[in-house]
């Protein structure tokens, strides 16, 4: 039997608190659908020459969302080719982000509980909202916060504490076949 022609993929981003994958399952989408792939992050850096510590500690938080916003924008009025996108996890906390999430494509929340959060980032260094004496307890507040952000924005929400990243994107890639063909 002949395979089916399988639809095409549209935009899709991921979004969720730190450590949760974003930028790690967005490399493994690219990997498995060869779509452009652009983390937010480091879209950020690319185009102002420094690091995230970098901009934070010399601009500030409120300029980084900024720039968030900066590169939303013009992913709105980029290319038409889908692609994956990888986002900081603070950007859903504008108003003016979740309606360009929304707009640009499938949203995927990589829901993670904060132990696992902890587990999994608290020995990196390049997270400046971790830099505090309790990471956990930013964490968690942080996690309080923007939940319903990440609830509003999203058209998937995936349990990513006890799943491999090829389970992770296997799920993401069936949906967003489906989110497209609605
Ligand atoms: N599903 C997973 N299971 C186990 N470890 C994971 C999983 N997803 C991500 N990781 C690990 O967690 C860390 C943070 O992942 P990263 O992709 O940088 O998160 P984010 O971009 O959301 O901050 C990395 O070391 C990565 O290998
Ligand atoms: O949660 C946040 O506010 C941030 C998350 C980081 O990205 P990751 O979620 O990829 O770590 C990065 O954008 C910056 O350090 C701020
Ligand atoms: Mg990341």
């Amino acid at each position: 039997m002949k395979d089916p022609v399988r639809p095409p993929l549209p935009n899709i981003i991921l979004i969720g608190l730190m450590g949760c994958g974003k930028t790690t399952i967005g490399k493994e989408l690219h990997r498995e659908t060869n779509l452009r792939f652009t983390d937010t992050d480091q879209l950020i850096e690319q185009q102002t020459g420094m690091s995230i510590p970098q901009i934070f500690k010399i601009h500030g938080e409120s300029h980084f969302r900024d720039l968030e916003t900066g590169v939303l924008r013009q992913m709105q009025s980029g290319s038409r080719h889908s692609r994956i996108i990888s986002t900081g996890g603070g950007i859903t906390i504008r108003p003016e982000n979740r309606k360009l999430l929304k707009e640009l494509g499938f949203v995927v929340w990589l829901h993670t509980d904060v132990n696992t959060l902890y587990q999994r980032i608290s020995r990196c260094s390049n997270r400046p909202l971790l830099q505090a004496p309790d990471p956990r307890g930013v964490l968690a507040r942080l996690m309080d916060e923007r939940l319903p952000f990440y609830q509003e924005t999203a058209h998937l929400t995936i349990d990513t504490a006890n799943l491999h990243i090829h389970e992770i994107t296997f799920g993401i890639l069936e949906s967003a076949r489906v989110f497209r063909s609605r």
